[in-house]
């Protein structure tokens, strides 16, 4: 077939170094950027198959998140926005790993027992971070898409949160947003005024925050949002990539790893770090005795899902809602959520795609590592439910005003997948909603020393 003699064709232009093996892991392949081009190619290759069998746009995105300048690796997006699935890991190893004189009977395996049919139509977006070998590396994962006919659409530097929304957006007909980087931030950012409109002891001091961007992609797409903000948030940026190295001494994982801020920014009053492809957050200040605080993703699931309690409780809506967490979340982030907050905790195993799955479980799933990655994700219920009140002529207006509050909440949200400039819009406003300082947050629950993380480290890794 004709399609196949692309394949083999442009497959030389990406030869596998013969007996390198690599694993499809918690979030794709990552390794030394030098390994990866027959991975790039190959994807291009999955990422078309995979569209051809669900009749939907898939996303590839090329990016090492929060490892080294010298690392890459890919990610695959499936319809939804979500993470591919395990069979098709599964199907990435073996195309990964396949000798090159055996690529196209690996190829025809995966077509066969997909029933994948070759004359469907397929489409692919591709996004990259700014590591310098991204672009090389994308224009392998396009080689591959049109080796085997597919359309792509190449949106070039984009958070992989970004190309995530994009891929929903495409496959639900612009249902969930407009797929372009303007339209996310449009939605985003309209949200998040309405969201603030009348956070009225709201101070100017309060609206503003610094952001360190790593040095990478979630820095110049800060750069490019702030104009869709009308000055509701003042951002400071630091590491935006113009001196500094990508995640070198900076970034969300320096700073829960080393439990300091980074270089280059001045803590002030409140901060917050991204990682190098920006679905990572966390938040930090230092008190006035020079000691360092840091607020990561357990303090950060107990403030979204407290305030969302609220609202449920003002509204009235009798929904059901839970946090989603891993084994390393502090202890005492779940003691507080169930005993007081009274909200289901669960745990689900390290990795976006486990939490999202245990989240999707709820009418309203809030699921966070500890590490910073995590987002909330509705039912469609949910939303439903949200949505008639907030129409609802006959209801009081504090309830109105509940349910309006977590209509923008839905908005203000990518649910995708866990995104560090949605994050902090939402944790911007709700802290601006609630007139709290970072010192307030943080003080909600005290963090004790994670005595029951090796218990439950144990107890998870026996599961
Ligand atoms: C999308 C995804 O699954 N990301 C994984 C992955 O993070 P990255 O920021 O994508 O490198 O590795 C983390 C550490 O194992 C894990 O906590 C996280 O869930």
């Amino acid at each position: 077939m004709a399609q196949f003699q692309d394949v083999s064709k442009q497959s030389g232009l990406h030869p596998k170094p013969p007996g390198l093996v690599l694993q499809y892991g918690t979030a794709g392949f990552r390794t030394n950027a030098k390994l990866l081009d027959h991975i790039m190619f190959r994807m291009g290759l999955l990422a078309t198959l995979r569209s051809k069998k669900t009749k939907a746009t898939i996303g590839v995105m090329v990016t090492a998140s929060h490892n080294p300048e010298e690392d890459n690796g890919v990610k695959l997006v499936d319809p939804m926005g979500e993470m591919v699935t395990p069979t098709w890991e599964g199907y990435a190893t073996q195309l990964a790993n396949a000798e090159q004189e055996d690529l196209l009977a690996a190829l025809k395996d995966i077509i066969e027992e997909e029933a994948i049919n070759m004359s469907q139509e397929a489409d692919v977006f591709v996004g990259k971070d700014t590591r310098s070998s991204s672009a090389s590396l994308s224009k392998a994962v396009l080689d591959g898409v049109s080796a085997l006919g597919g359309r792509n659409k190449d949106y070039g530097l984009v958070t992989t949160p970004q190309l995530h929304y994009m891929v929903c957006c495409q496959n639900t007909q612009g249902k969930y947003g407009e797929a372009t980087v303007e339209g996310y931030y449009k939605k985003l950012c309209q949200a998040f005024i309405q969201l603030t409109k009348n956070a009225s002891n709201c101070t100017d001091d309060q609206k503003h925050l610094s952001v360190d961007g790593a040095n990478g992609i979630g820095a110049l797409k800060v750069r490019e949002m702030e104009s869709y903000l009308k000055k509701e948030l003042h951002i400071s940026l630091f590491n935006d990539g113009s001196a500094g190295k990508l995640n070198h001494q900076c970034g969300a994982d320096f700073v829960k790893v080393q439990q300091n801020p980074p270089t280059g920014i001045n803590s002030g009053e409140r901060c917050c770090s991204f990682d190098g492809d920006a679905d990572r957050i966390v938040y930090y200040y230092t008190d006035s005795e020079g000691q360092f605080h840091l607020l990561d993703g357990d303090k950060v699931a107990t403030l979204i899902s407290t305030f969302l309690k609220e609202l449920l409780t003002q509204a009235g809506i009798d929904l059901e809602i839970a946090v989603v967490q891993t084994a390393y979340a502090n202890g005492s982030s779940t003691n507080y959520l169930e005993d007081t907050m009274k909200v289901i905790v669960r745990c689900a195993k390290t990795g976006v795609k486990h939490l999202h799955h245990a989240a999707q479980e709820f009418d309203i799933g809030v699921y966070f590592e500890a590490n910073g990655h995590g987002t909330v994700l509705f039912s469609k219920a949910a939303e439903e439910k949200i949505r008639q009140l907030a129409e609802d002529s006959i209801a009081d207006d504090e309830r109105k005003r509940a349910a309006l509050l977590l209509q923008d909440t839905i908005n203000v949200i990518n649910q995708t997948v866990g995104d560090a400039i949605s994050d902090m819009l939402l944790i911007e406003a709700i802290l601006a909603i609630r007139g709290m300082t970072i010192q307030q947050w943080d003080a909600i629950y005290k963090d004790l020393p994670n005595r029951q993380l090796k218990v439950k480290v144990l107890v998870h890794s026996l599961l």
